[in-house]
């Protein structure tokens, strides 16, 4: 626990933090890359290069003293934040860095209003949302060890077998290098993939689990993106038979199981973790519908699978929806999904548990969307890869 006088310093200063927040975490981190270059492969750059992973920071440390004295109030954020951090992998030490950067960036901008008595409050702040942090991932960590299966840290895998399911996505199917077995994991969760040396550099990366718990492998499906480093080294580098480093499945976009209607509803790559979904589900008999947004029949993955699924089992309805259609394939809808669109899938009551998933701009609309159609709050879920702050600009 802070002590009242700390307390009260750090509510004094929040207002001077959030004029200044944008300008504190641009100067931090250069400081921390500069000083601790061994933090790099823990941070996408390209959210660096957009301003999103420093106004996420920003967001962040203000929420936080904010509610210094109400840390209740943040519990969903921290879980948001410690599922992220057990996904890479962060550890306790990293926090020194972290914070002794942090404390220097806000005295390099707040200058002489940033006495002794205000960075020594921050860092006692620091300090307690640390160890927070780090007793949550811990017992992330033991239990990723602990369950059948499970791993703690990173494991080595063999790729085998590749499956191309639209011209832009490809099924990459892993197995682990030794015999210990896989461990379970829910629907909607990701694996990180550690790559300690692409062109020099070492990165990781997180990518939804595309199959249902339960097989003899663990399958990520992955877009190859224009400059993406890693969806470009997997698709053109990695063979049958390679080796790759994973940690263990997380994440807390999962589904929920109950028998409300599940709407599935996703554009682009981001069908992925709904195709976890609908395999998991796809023999309980829940009432499933199925709609997906993409350009075109020809980066339309898993099509064939889901049409199948379909056909075999009266639950569960697909509705495909093309913004850019060729002449050869016609979806059911075409252009943007709309709220009438979307209403058509829906029961009258809206008792449904809605996933939504997909680039930015159609996460903006299917979140306006959902609530539009009155569906309820707690039964929205979705998934931002990347700062959620850019969700919400
Ligand atoms: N959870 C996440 O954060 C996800 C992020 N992404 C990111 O988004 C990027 C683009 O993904 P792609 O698969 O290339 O998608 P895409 O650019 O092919 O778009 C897929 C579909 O989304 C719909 N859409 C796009 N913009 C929309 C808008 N403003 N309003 C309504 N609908 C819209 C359109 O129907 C479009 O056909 C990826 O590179 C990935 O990084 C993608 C999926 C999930």
């Amino acid at each position: 626990m802070l002590d009242t006088a700390t307390v009260q310093i750090i509510k004094a200063t929040v207002p001077a933090l959030q004029l200044y927040a944008n300008d504190i975490t641009s100067h931090f981190y250069p400081l921390l890359f500069a000083q601790h270059p061994e933090v790099l492969p823990y941070f996408n750059q390209t959210n660096q290069a957009k301003g999103t992973q420093p106004k996420a920071l920003a967001n962040a440390v203000i929420a936080y003293g904010a509610n210094i004295d109400e840390l209740g109030n943040l519990s969903a954020a921290v879980s948001k934040i410690v599922q992220k951090h057990t996904a890479l992998g962060i550890l306790p030490h990293q926090y020194d860095a972290v914070g002794s950067c942090l404390l220097q960036a806000i005295k390099a901008v707040l200058g002489d209003a940033a006495t002794d008595e205000v960075i020594d409050a921050w860092a006692k702040a620091y300090g307690q949302l640390a160890n927070i942090l780090i007793a949550a991932e811990e017992s992330i960590y033991t239990q990723n060890e602990q369950k059948t299966g499970g791993w703690r840290g990173e494991r080595e895998f063999i790729l085998i077998k590749r499956v191309d399911e639209s011209s832009v996505i490809t099924s990459f199917y892993f197995q682990p290098f030794d015999d210990k077995g896989l461990p379970s994991f829910e629907a909607g969760q990701f694996l990180t993939l550690v790559f300690d040396d692409i062109d020099g550099v070492s990165v990781r990366r997180n990518y939804s689990l595309s199959d249902a718990a339960g097989k003899d492998y663990l399958r990520i499906s992955v877009k190859r993106e224009p400059n993406g480093v890693v969806s470009n080294h997997l698709h053109n580098h990695i063979l049958l038979g390679d080796k790759v480093k994973l940690r263990a499945p997380s994440g807390d976009f999962t589904l929920r199981k109950n028998t409300k209607p599940l709407i599935l509803l996703t554009g682009g790559v981001g069908i992925t973790p709904a195709i976890s979904m609908l395999n998991t589900e796809a023999g309980s008999g829940r009432d499933i519908r199925f709609i997906h947004a993409a350009l075109n029949s020809d980066v339309h993955a898993f099509k064939h699978h889901v049409d199948q699924l379909a056909l075999t089992h009266d639950h569960i309805k697909p509705l495909y929806v093309y913004s850019q259609p060729e002449q050869y394939c016609q979806p059911h809808a075409t252009g943007f999904i709309d709220a009438s669109l979307i209403a058509e899938q829906l029961p009258a009551d809206r008792d449904v548990e809605f996933y939504l998933l997909g680039p930015t701009g159609f996460m903006k609309a299917a979140l306006a969307i959902a609530t539009s159609l009155g569906i309820p709050e707690n039964q929205i879920h979705y998934e931002f890869f990347g700062p959620t702050e850019a969700l919400s600009a």
